[in-house]
């Protein structure tokens, strides 16, 4: 386990709640047969969607309030803006999440969903069934690989999030295929959409690569998409106003991206034909 003395102190209590739930995972381990998440991205992009894992996140750390709106109705309405998948936070104490809503989701919708959580022992990836876990490189230190086999012999796909190059290299030491870059400095909570950027290069080809908080518009997304990103990881800019027409305008950000080229085009054309024409 890492040393967290350096961590924000809200991730430091995060964590150690995390160590308190380890042991409250339900009798009998989980068997997944998980919805293909690669497949899900896929399918977005061959629709002309940016693949977007829109979070449910009813607060946060870093979040004024709590959003009271029911979950699955939320989680309804990012798919119908045109996410690819789902992220459901189950962390009780900082996030206002519960397994119970991870359950009532995934039943809702027939796209991927990812547990968020802190996971830090195996006997939390028995509290509840989804198509996607998330390892935390930095909590998990040298137990990552273990647990990455503990998850996927329980059918999981399991993303591995780092935050810089050194836990990018444990991470894909360990074997991990679904990297995720988080912008969000666990230590100070402030996000830098050059982080993604700048770890990004060093990402295996043939990893499914997401880039993770911080992205607020559609400039942004489209900024971690030409660094790279198969996918993005949204829960504020997503959370925060209405749902499905926030998911809609980042899903088609690259869509608005080709129109504004093409407005662009266009008006060029016209001021060239302007300029031959004779005065
Ligand atoms: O979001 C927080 O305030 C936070 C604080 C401490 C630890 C983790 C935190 N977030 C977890 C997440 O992974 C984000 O919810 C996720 O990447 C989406 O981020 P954003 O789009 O910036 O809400």
């Amino acid at each position: 386990m890492e040393d967290t003395t350096e961590l924000a102190p809200a991730v430091r209590s995060i964590l150690s709640t995390a160590r308190e739930r380890a042991s409250e995972g339900r009798s009998g381990r989980v068997e997944v047969d998980p919805r293909d998440l690669r497949a899900a991205f896929d399918r977005a992009e061959a629709d002309g969607r940016v693949p977007v894992i829109a979070e449910v996140k009813p607060t946060s750390p870093t979040t004024d309030g709590t959003r009271e709106d029911d979950p699955v109705a939320l989680a309804e309405e990012m798919v119908a803006g045109g996410a690819a998948a789902l992220s459901v936070l189950t962390e009780p104490v900082h996030f206002g999440g519960s397994v119970e809503t991870l359950v009532r989701v995934r039943e809702a919708v027939d796209v991927p969903v990812l547990r968020k959580d802190f996971v830090v022992a195996e006997s939390q990836l028995d509290a509840v069934e989804s198509d996607v876990v998330l390892l935390i490189a930095r909590f998990v230190g040298d137990e990552l690989s273990d647990l990455l086999a503990a998850a996927r012999d329980r059918g999981f796909q399991v993303l591995v999030e780092v935050h810089d190059r050194e836990e990018l290299a444990a991470a894909v030491d360990a074997g991990a295929t679904i990297i995720g870059v988080n912008n969000r400095d666990l230590a100070k909570l402030a996000v830098d959409l050059e982080t993604f950027e700048s770890v990004a290069p060093h990402v295996p080809d043939d990893a499914t690569l997401i880039a993770e908080s911080g992205i607020g518009s559609p400039e942004d997304a489209r900024r971690m998409r030409a660094a790279g990103a198969d996918a993005l990881l949204v829960g504020s800019a997503i959370m925060d106003g209405d749902v499905e027409a926030n998911a809609r305008e980042l899903t088609r950000a690259e869509n608005e991206a080709e129109a504004e080229a093409e407005t662009g085009a266009e008006a060029e054309a016209e001021n060239e034909a302007d300029a031959e024409k004779p005065t």
